[in-house]
């Protein structure tokens, strides 16, 4: 009997070990949700490299999480605004950057992927951190359409596999959604469960499917407000306002489309699409498809102006 409550007790020992282990974070991709799970990975005292393709991405990268800190500052330090530069600073600290992922996860516990919407460029992204990571690192990727395990596919570690969901703007959104597809172990998804929880985020835990939870109830709806416009039925303006005053939201359908980047919109949706071509929900939108041609990927695009004016 005491053997089993010593060996219960260690092994539950040993699980805190290893939730407690996840201290050094790379993220992969510094746009809009690398940026941003790097600001909140480092302010809650993880140490974090960012990882983009180029120098000139990560100084746009850097100089976002100072302004979106300062945000965060100001308000935190209303009383008090000469400690608020101190506590951007301290954060600041947490954060390095590099274009060389490959050298830079041989020290990291957890590796979570923003990049672009695409499950070869993903597939083939940790097919190299793969051979290059320790056996202990856990792999996350944040996509917001694409299978886990199609992702993890390409390594061999589908037991250190998982996917953690963020939502834009993370320092703002409590969510993470938390996915164990198939192949995930208890263990590592009690770790990233643990995680998103020492981010001061709200974990959900969620199955490798579609969407997982918010996307697959979201983009439906994003979607259906783009077709109720583009077949005349109401104004973007009225829509974004209908929405709001009528149902709740924070942002209609069209400030959101701006927000999220059409182009990642239109990943998503040109994915599902291909997935299940009869399913008229995944439909591709005519007005969706012009404005990426144009260029017109939303605020990444022009902070200040909407795409779809
Ligand atoms: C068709 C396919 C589509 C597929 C899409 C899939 C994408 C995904 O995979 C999943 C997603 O992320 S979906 C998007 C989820 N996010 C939302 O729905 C955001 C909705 N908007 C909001 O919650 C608020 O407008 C929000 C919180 C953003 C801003 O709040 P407010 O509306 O009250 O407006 P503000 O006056 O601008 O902000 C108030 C204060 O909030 C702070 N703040 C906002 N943004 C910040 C940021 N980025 N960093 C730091 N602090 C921030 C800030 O304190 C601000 O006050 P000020 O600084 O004085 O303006
Ligand atoms: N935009 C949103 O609201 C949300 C997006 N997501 C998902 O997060 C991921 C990233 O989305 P965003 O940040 O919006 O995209 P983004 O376009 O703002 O940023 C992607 C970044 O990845 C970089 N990148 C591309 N390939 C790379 C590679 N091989 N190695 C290193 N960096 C690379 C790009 O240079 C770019 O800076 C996507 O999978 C998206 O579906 C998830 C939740 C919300």
């Amino acid at each position: 009997m005491a053997f089993v409550t010593r060996q219960f007790i260690r092994s539950l020992s040993s699980s805190a070990a290893l939730h407690a282990a996840i201290k050094h974070v790379t993220i992969i991709g510094g746009g809009l949700m690398g940026a941003g799970i790097a600001q909140v990975a480092a302010s809650t005292g993880h140490s974090v490299v960012l990882v983009d393709t180029s120098e000139d991405i990560l100084k746009k990268s850097a100089k976002g999480i100072e302004s979106s800190l300062k945000r965060v500052a100001k308000k935190k330090f209303a009383e008090k605004p000469e400690d608020g530069e101190a506590f951007i600073q301290k954060i600041l600290k947490n954060i390095s950057t590099s274009t060389d992922a490959a050298s830079v996860v041989q020290g990291t516990d957890l590796v979570v992927e923003a990049i672009v919407e695409n499950l070869k460029v993903k597939q083939d992204l940790f097919g190299a951190l793969d051979k290059a990571a320790p056996e202990h690192t856990i792999f996350a990727s944040n996509t917001s359409s694409l299978p886990i395990a199609d992702i993890a596919s390409s390594t061999a570690r589908l037991d250190r596999f998982g996917g953690l969901h963020f939502f834009n703007p993370v320092p703002m959104m409590k969510l993470v959604e938390v996915i164990k597809a198939p192949g995930t172990s208890q263990q590592t998804f009690d770790s990233l469960l643990e995680f998103s929880k020492a981010l001061g985020k709200h974990p959900v835990s969620c199955k490798d499917t579609p969407g997982f939870i918010v996307n697959r109830l979201l983009v439906p709806y994003m979607l259906e407000a783009v077709r109720l416009h583009e077949r005349g039925h109401g104004s973007k303006e009225d829509i974004d306002v209908a929405m709001k005053l009528g149902a709740g939201y924070p942002m209609g359908p069209f400030e959101l489309l701006d927000y999220v980047g059409l182009d990642t919109s239109k990943f998503i949706i040109d994915g599902w699409h291909e997935k299940d071509p009869d399913n008229p929900l995944f439909a591709p939108s005519p007005l969706l498809n012009k404005l990426v041609a144009e260029g017109k990927l939303g605020k990444k695009t022009d902070v200040a102006v909407s795409s779809f004016i």
